[in-house]
């Protein structure tokens, strides 16, 4: 007959967390069902191997989808709440089911989890507008030196801007994560063709060769750079004080028509220049074994680069067109 294992619950405002004390569980079915969940997993538990299972018919209703990960300790499960809310308790039941306990290593009590929310909307908030004001100096002091200098600066930007834009980018590579544990809304895949395009670009190809530097390939691909993010930060920035701005939301689902394709073809032209360079300078290239050759030069990899690029724009089109009619259109109809 099957047992029932030790479940220990506690919730946030969007989800609730269930660990389930069975070592070693296979097999496990985990299912939610006109707001019930039930469990059935072989595992060594309070009562030793066997079979254990149990139903939770929740307070409020969930999202039919579930997560779980097995440890060799436990079970873990987490669901989403359909409404945002704190719950007084996890079940219907009157009186609390006996298998279940709170969990204390993830407890928190409304006020505290309200707490955790806001510290978290403080670091986006500051990571936020850290990037839109590192951009925003790029972008101004680009253009005002580029109406004193006049062509001069298009030889000079990375001298000038370098270290700023390596901060922004660094600080970039902080979307990737968000993406990934989900402080953000959005996909991973194209915060990560963003960041690792970019990245590659600024400390591969003008990072470590000092004649890319002067080129004025430098000053298209970082003003194409900049031209977006000084709209898509202040957009996110409103969103967090529940703003919305139509001419915004409009720029920023709308300036990358022109500004994607520009920007991945100045990559392209920095990549081009670039092959000759490694060509000559044997940088980064690759050791091979004496019977075989001396080394592969770096060049090849930048060749696979451009076929990466061409995948990674139309990935990236497809996803910030997908955003436009959902953002725009969408909305649009709805009004
Ligand atoms: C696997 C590795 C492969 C590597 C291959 C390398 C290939 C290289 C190809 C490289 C091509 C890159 C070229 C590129 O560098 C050139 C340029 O940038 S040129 C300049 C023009 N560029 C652009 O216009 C792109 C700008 N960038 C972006 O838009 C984003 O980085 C992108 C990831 C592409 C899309 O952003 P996202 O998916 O986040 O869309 P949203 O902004 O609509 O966000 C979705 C929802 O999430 C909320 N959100 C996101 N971030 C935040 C935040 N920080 N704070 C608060 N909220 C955030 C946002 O509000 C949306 O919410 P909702 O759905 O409610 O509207």
């Amino acid at each position: 007959m099957a047992l029932t294992p030790h479940v220990y619950w506690a919730q946030r405002h969007d989800d609730i967390y269930l660990r389930v004390e069975l070592t070693d569980a296979q097999n496990i079915s985990v299912k939610v069902h006109e707001n019930v969940l039930r469990f059935r997993a072989q595992g060594r538990g309070a009562k030793g191997q066997n079979e254990y299972e149990f139903s939770l018919e929740f307070l409020l209703p969930v999202k039919p989808e579930i997560s779980y990960k097995s440890t060799q300790r436990q079970v873990n499960i987490t669901l989403q709440k359909e409404q945002r809310g704190w719950w007084e308790k996890l079940t219907v039941h009157e009186r609390k089911p006996v298998f279940l306990a709170p969990d204390f290593d993830r407890w928190l009590d409304e006020s505290d989890a309200e707490m955790e929310i806001q510290e978290r909307v403080r670091l986006k908030w500051l990571h936020v507008l850290t990037s839109f004001l590192g951009f925003s100096w790029i972008f101004i002091n680009m253009t005002v030196r580029l109406f004193i200098f006049g062509q001069d600066f298009l030889y000079d930007t990375f001298h000038s801007i370098s270290k700023v834009m390596f901060f922004c980018q660094i600080l970039a590579s902080v979307e990737v994560l968000n993406a990934a544990f989900g402080v953000v809304r959005t996909r991973v895949l194209p915060s990560l063709i963003q960041v690792v395009g970019r990245n590659f670009i600024l400390f591969i190809i003008f990072g470590s060769l000092e004649e890319m530097q002067n080129k004025p390939v430098v000053f298209f691909v970082f003003y194409l750079w900049s031209s977006i993010e000084i709209i898509r930060y202040p957009f996110y920035l409103l969103s967090y004080c529940d703003i919305e701005w139509k001419t915004l939301t409009w720029l920023r689902y709308t300036v990358w028509i022109p500004l994607y394709p520009l920007g991945v073809l100045a990559e392209a032209v920095a990549v081009i220049q670039a092959i000759p360079m490694f060509d000559e300078t044997k940088l980064f290239s690759i050791p091979l074994p004496k019977p075989i050759g001396t080394s592969v030069s770096f060049s090849y990899i930048l060749y696979i680069y451009l076929v990466l690029m061409v995948l990674g724009l139309y990935i990236n089109f497809c996803h910030l067109y997908k955003l436009r009619m959902r953002r725009i259109h969408t909305k649009k109809k709805a009004t």
